[in-house]
């Protein structure tokens, strides 16, 4: 793996000098699991892992390799689902050592953090301090925050808080050229011209990288109820979600679809998981809902449920009684992304659909995939609430899956002009990495004439992330 690129050696002596012993690593096993990505779609190399324990080591080191012309992959906890952080011969910097909480201003409700920080002991850190940190997704147990920063990441959350986005008040970053960007600051109003960290959020380090954050927090819900839902379609779910936002006066945290079939998945290859409700359903939805104050929040998902129950849009359902029983219904939507790999790859398609069209899109799409796939099976799930389905279409057959596979463009230029037909976006939350840069070129021209520019801009020379987004 470490062989096969080589730089200057006077550059790589600098860079090991730049970061001391612990800093660096050429052991080909230590850095075999950053040159993959986690669905195994994605494989690279890369002759050095830089492991940079500041933001000023990381400046030095990317100066180093600004002024050598040689290229570089940031990367965070390598949860990319579009191989953005996958390293093909560039310099790899692993920000796993910044791990600091520089700041918790709780007064102000922001926490400075830095890069590599695992966004669920970020989620426990604003719990120390009776605050919530909203963000919150499947990969939580490894995603650190410069990357779900650098991705503009979205979760179950997104219904209620809004996507990484919003939820970040300052950056702190590391421009192409080593320069050191301060814009850490809390302040919720800041209208001082263009807003740069706006540029690097959702980026996928094209433009820098990000070695800390101000993030905002939120009250702690006094009460959570979740619910898990047994239903006939999508249309209904989304009949039953504006139900549900009236009836609690808009308490609707999160809002996630799956149909049976993903359920199945779980049930077969996740341990200690089982179906909560008695029947087989369609689809199903997990209602979660967050309360200021205990009294009257079971009543209030109740309600819901009742009404929903008397429209004929509820079928079943259970509403968790405890903690573990919450997790337990979390893990069956939650585990979906890893039960499906399980089950071999699939070609996935992050999508987002206003959500008064999600239905139909749903039907259009999986009628013409399945008149012109009849081998490929779809399973579409996800945080319905905010209009984002990941529509993914499996293989019938794990005996044909390579053949499946390469007609993988042709399956996702039927999705995606059904996306643009609906109105929705080829990409919600996985971002673009070098998964869908053509299909964002073909698409999006004039976006990506924009976005070269400010690249060029920014990186001149073109060393940052150089084969990602574009
Ligand atoms: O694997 C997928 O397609 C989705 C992964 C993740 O975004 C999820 O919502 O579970
Ligand atoms: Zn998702």
């Amino acid at each position: 793996m470490t062989a096969a690129v080589t730089l200057p050696a006077d550059l790589i002596d600098n860079l090991k000098a730049a970061l001391g012993p612990k800093g660096w690593s050429q052991d080909p096993q230590e850095i075999a699991p950053h040159v993959q990505d986690w669905r195994g779609r994605y494989k690279g190399e890369t002759p050095i892992l830089l492991k940079p324990a500041s933001t000023g080591e990381v400046s030095a080191v990317v100066r180093l390799c600004a002024e050598a012309g040689v290229a570089i992959t940031p990367q965070g906890g390598n949860t990319s689902l579009c191989g953005a952080a996958t390293p093909q011969g560039e310099v790899l910097i692993s920000l796993k050592r910044m791990t600091a909480v520089r700041e918790i201003d709780t007064d102000n409700d922001s926490m400075t953090v830095e890069a590599g920080c695992v966004l669920e002991s970020l989620q426990q850190t604003a719990e120390g301090t009776n605050r919530l940190f909203p963000l919150s997704l499947g990969s939580q147990g490894s995603a650190m925050i410069g990357g779900l920063i650098s991705t503009n990441a979205g979760g179950v959350h997104v219904l209620r808080y809004g996507m990484t986005r919003e939820l970040v008040l300052g950056l702190e970053a590391v421009l192409p050229d080593g320069t050191i960007w301060s814009g850490l600051t809390g302040l919720r109003k800041d209208n001082t011209g263009y807003d740069l960290k706006q540029l690097l959020i959702g980026a996928e380090g094209t433009l820098g990288i990000i070695t800390a954050a101000t993030l905002k927090l939120y009250p702690r819900p006094g009460r959570m109820e979740l619910a898990f839902i047994g239903m006939n379609s999508v249309d209904d779910a989304v009949k039953f979600l504006g139900m549900a936002k009236q009836v609690s006066g808009g308490a609707v945290t999160a809002f996630e679809v799956m149909p049976n079939l993903a359920l199945e998945f779980v049930l077969m290859r996740i341990p200690n998981t089982r179906d909560p409700l008695e029947a087989k359903h369609p689809w199903y939805v997990v209602c979660e809902m967050s309360f200021g104050r205990p009294d009257g929040a079971r009543e209030t998902m109740e309600a819901a449920l009742e009404q929903g129950f008397e429209a004929g849009l509820v079928q079943d359902a259970v509403i968790a009684e405890n903690e573990a029983q919450m997790q337990d219904l979390w893990r069956l939507r939650e585990s979906i992304a890893e039960a499906e790999r399980g089950q071999g790859l699939a070609v996935k398609h992050d999508v987002s659909i206003p959500v008064s069209k999600m239905s139909a899109f749903i039907d259009v799409a999986t009628q013409r995939v399945n008149r012109d796939f009849p081998d490929g099976i779809v399973v579409a799930f996800g945080h319905v609430g905010d209009g984002n389905v990941h529509y993914n279409i499996a293989c019938i057959d794990p005996d044909a899956h390579a053949g499946f596979m390469a007609r993988a463009g042709e399956m996702s230029k039927i999705v995606y002009d059904t996306v643009d037909e609906f109105g929705g976006s080829i990409s919600a939350e996985h971002g673009i990495g070098i998964l869908k840069r053509e299909e964002l070129a073909n698409r999006k021209p004039v976006d990506v004439k924009v976005m070269r520019a400010i690249k060029q801009a920014l990186d001149p020379k073109g060393i940052m992330n150089p084969r990602v987004l574009f």
